[in-house]
């Protein structure tokens, strides 16, 4: 297979905070790779610098063979982004503006109208083609910037929480937009706070705190890391009294995460630990406002690995 991203030792900072802390990954060509994360832990940073578009301050990354320092020009040419933010003109047509966006490369004007109307007709915009964004729903717009990103045919496009706060129609083409950018032969980097979307999106899911990536693999394997285990949340109103040690040795424990006032403890399914922990906590004059139990999944995973939820 290609090697279409290779990064090696990237590290980014803004003054003391390190955004980036030395992360090492590579993607191959036709992979959807789905960046999770909580708030702040470094997928904007780490999406920018492949972007060509923040520069690293150490690190390795080559792009479609391209040297990401040297050779920005090339990378440029070949990728498409979509930003977080929205960067469309509102008072020319829908179709002005991908023209826009696409006539940046160079085309022969027939072809240039033949991208125009695939990418519009792609995001499922091309009957508005005439109208203005201003008069168009987040939704659509959001839909409109990514016909403008891609309209070029990127071998590499590069998503930044694409579908923040829109309708579920357009979220659904979207989704149904990447699989068919995918079918076509792109390679798609994929950031969301959005479980479900990386669930049935991605080939592999990266997964980052803290300006690390802490688990990278697909789906099944992540899930399966945890083990056919079930994760406790209690959320704990006097938690210095709790040892996470001691919970620790309850046997069939086999994770303990606190955060704030929320205590994650992950089990084995087949072990009847709830009731040794409930015991200890009682025991510690521990007290609990509320329980939740849930089965493996990729929310109790990232749970797992981060001791955060993706929402917080
Ligand atoms: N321009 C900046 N100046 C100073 N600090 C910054 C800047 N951009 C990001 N940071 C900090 O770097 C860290 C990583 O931020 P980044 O935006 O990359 O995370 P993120 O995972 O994309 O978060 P979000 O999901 O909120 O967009 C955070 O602590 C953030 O506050």
């Amino acid at each position: 297979m290609d090697t279409i991203v290779s990064v090696s030792n990237l590290e980014k900072s803004y003054h003391s905070k390190k955004a980036v802390a030395g992360i090492s990954f590579s993607i191959q060509k036709g992979e959807i790779i789905g960046l999770l994360g909580p708030n702040g832990a470094g997928k904007s940073t780490t999406i920018n610098i492949l972007a060509t578009v923040l520069s690293p301050d150490h690190g390795e990354v080559q792009i479609l063979g391209y040297d990401l320092i040297r050779e920005a020009k090339s990378i440029k040419k070949e990728i498409g982004i979509v930003p977080q933010d929205i960067a469309i003109f509102e008072e020319i047509t829908a179709e002005q503006n991908v023209r826009f966006f696409a006539g940046l490369y160079g085309f022969k004007r027939n072809k240039l109208n033949e991208l125009v109307q695939e990418a519009l007709e792609l995001v499922g915009l091309y009957d508005k083609k005439d109208d203005k964004p201003r008069t168009f729903s987040g939704g659509m717009k959001r839909r409109l910037n990514i016909a403008c990103a891609i309209a070029h045919q990127p071998k590499l496009i590069i998503m930044d929480e694409p579908t923040v706060g829109i309708d579920p129609q357009s979220r659904n083409h979207i989704l149904n937009s990447i699989k068919t950018l995918r079918q076509n032969g792109a390679t798609i980097i994929y950031s969301t706070h959005y479980m479900e979307e990386v669930e049935s999106l991605s080939d592999r899911i990266m997964i980052m705190n803290e300006g690390r990536i802490i688990a990278e693999d697909t789906k099944e394997n992540l899930i399966q890391n945890i083990g056919n285990g079930i994760t406790y949340t209690f959320k704990i109103n006097n938690f210095n009294q709790i040892n996470k040690n001691e919970i620790f040795q309850i046997h069939g424990v086999t994770n303990v995460q606190l955060t704030g006032k929320d205590l994650f403890i992950t089990s084995e399914k087949n072990k009847d630990t709830l009731h040794s922990i409930v015991s200890l906590l009682l025991d510690n004059g521990c007290s609990f406002e509320k329980m939740t139990s849930k089965e493996a999944s990729l929310e109790t995973a990232f749970l797992d690995l981060t001791g955060r939820s993706l929402r917080d």
